[in-house]
């Protein structure tokens, strides 16, 4: 029986082979934060000569990539991206993400906004039929948390500051809990537009293109439906 970290593991190495398949020797590389994302980056990183640099989602991912010799760029030095790659809280079958756990929403969603094809990487624990029981992360200016807070509890939800956290932006964390997510898209869009929200942890308007989903019988691909069926690509 394989650990949870054993899970992350091995989607971490499936999409560090997948991601040297789209690199070339000139491109940058979008990288994301988190746990899983701690392993895809040792994993690339003793093949960072195959590619030129990458761009990063949060100081931490920066860290960790800078300690293993990867050049990072300052995303405004950056016009195209292949491919980037990062985990999630949850994903449904349509790709759509709830992500911020790490609290590093509003970096990962410009990151990946640049890049041409966005890779999720997860265990099986994160796939879900409906999001929404993970607690939507949004990014506050911290003037504004109660006047937002207000708005999204008339949304249905209940919003909780995370305690003792600012984002890399200067920014506070609202967990909003209890929220129902029939149209992720909708409500993401509804969120962005309360001002001052600086960002939403849903990923919807724009989803994953493919995610590499771990379980204890190997690696799964899957698709934007549409896109191609699941296959299994490592076991
Ligand atoms: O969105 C994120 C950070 O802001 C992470 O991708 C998400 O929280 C998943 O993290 P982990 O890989 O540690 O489970």
């Amino acid at each position: 029986m394989l650990t949870q970290d054993e899970l992350k593991r091995n989607v971490a190495m499936a999409a560090a082979e997948y991601a040297l398949t789209c690199l070339q020797p000139e491109s940058v590389l979008g990288v994301g934060t988190g746990s899983t994302v701690d392993f895809f980056i040792d994993a690339i990183a003793e093949h960072r000569h195959r590619f030129r640099a990458a761009v990063s989602s949060s100081e931490r991912s920066t860290r960790r990539m800078r300690d293993l010799g990867i050049e990072v760029l300052d995303l405004n030095e950056v016009e195209e991206m292949p491919i980037y790659v990062d985990g999630a809280d949850e994903i449904d079958h349509q790709l759509n993400m709830i992500k911020g756990g790490g609290g590093a929403l509003t970096r990962e969603k410009i990151v990946a906004s640049v890049a041409r094809r966005y890779i999720c990487i997860v265990d099986e624990s994160k796939v879900v039929e409906r999001l929404g029981a993970f607690p939507l992360p949004v990014e506050v200016i911290p003037m504004a948390r109660n006047v937002v807070s207000r708005r999204l509890r008339a949304l249905g939800g209940q919003p909780v500051l995370r305690e003792g956290f600012i984002t890399d932006n200067g920014g506070e964390i609202l967990d909003v809990a209890g929220l129902d997510i029939p149209a992720p898209a909708v409500l993401e869009s509804h969120i962005n537009d309360i001002p001052g929200v600086v960002g939403c942890g849903l990923f919807a308007i724009s989803g994953a293109d493919l995610a590499l989903v771990s379980s204890q019988s190997g690696v799964r691909r899957m698709q934007r439906p549409g896109a191609g069926g699941a296959d299994t690509i490592q076991s």
